[in-house]
């Protein structure tokens, strides 16, 4: 069943069309990789979902109604390095900022927000660490607060946007488990990486883009070289096309 639908999306930045007639579907219970060249405008699309980025023309739909942002059931996990990890802030109070929207500006947090907190910490496994000052966290767990942060918003999609970078392989491996639990209970999944051969070996499905979608197929139906050498701007000698095994 499909929750979120991108239909016919441009948008343009700073006098430049960084995304073209983009249309991509995400359905209940898919883990999709998003997966393109530095500047491919994956950042951008996450971004335009939300309803942060103006789209020129086109439209997104969640459960076949427009977005609202604020109030929208999409979590959005943002690069590492966008979070304020410097600002003196607990764990559980860092989390809790992801319901800011639902909670309003003159409210305070009920027993509902804390509950979905604590629902969001246990899930990512930093319960023991909700008292913690997030400056103090190693970068793995920084990861899985910004995990429980959108999660506390009780998302049925959720946008990841290079979860993995500066990761060391466990770390990787732990979280991809997450992710794949989390789609697996109902929820769509974007996630975008420069990790292909992860992407390749975990995802139910990759979305190649390079301003707009080049394929959107499961990972056993992208055998074939040419949307990989389309998506990177590559040549047929490329040791890209060698290491995915698409020669
Ligand atoms: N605010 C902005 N104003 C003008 N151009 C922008 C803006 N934000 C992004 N761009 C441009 O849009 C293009 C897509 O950027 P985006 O960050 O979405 O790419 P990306 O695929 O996420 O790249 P990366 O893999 O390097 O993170 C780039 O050419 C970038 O320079």
């Amino acid at each position: 069943m499909s929750v979120l639908e991108v239909r016919g999306v441009t948008v343009g930045l700073g006098g430049r069309t960084v995304l073209r007639d983009i249309d991509l579907t995400l359905g209940l219970g898919e883990l999709t990789g998003l997966i393109g060249p530095n500047g491919a405008g994956k950042t951008t699309l996450l971004r335009s979902i939300l309803g942060l980025v103006r789209v020129a023309s086109g439209r997104v739909l969640v459960d076949g109604r427009p977005v609202r942002p604020r109030r929208s059931p999409v979590g959005y996990v943002p690069q590492r390095h966008e979070f304020a990890w410097d600002f003196p802030i607990s764990v559980e109070n860092a989390v809790m900022t992801g319901r800011s929207g639902r909670i309003g500006l003159l409210r305070r947090p009920g027993v509902d927000d804390w509950r979905a907190v604590a629902a969001a910490l246990e899930r990512v496994g930093m319960s023991d660490l909700a008292r913690r000052p997030v400056g103090e966290l190693s970068g793995g767990q920084r990861q899985r607060v910004l995990v429980a942060r959108a999660l506390a918003l009780q998302p049925r999609v959720l946008l990841l946007d290079e979860p993995f970078t500066g990761l060391d392989l466990p770390t990787q491996e732990l979280l991809t488990g997450l992710f794949q639990e989390l789609a697996g209970e109902d929820k769509a999944v974007l996630m975008t990486t420069h990790d292909l051969l992860g992407a390749l070996d975990t995802c139910t499905r990759i979305a190649l883009l390079n301003r707009t979608i080049v394929a959107d197929a499961p990972p056993s139906e992208l055998l074939d070289p040419d949307p990989w050498m389309r998506a990177f701007g590559v040549g047929e000698n490329s040791p890209l096309l060698k290491i995915l095994k698409v020669m």
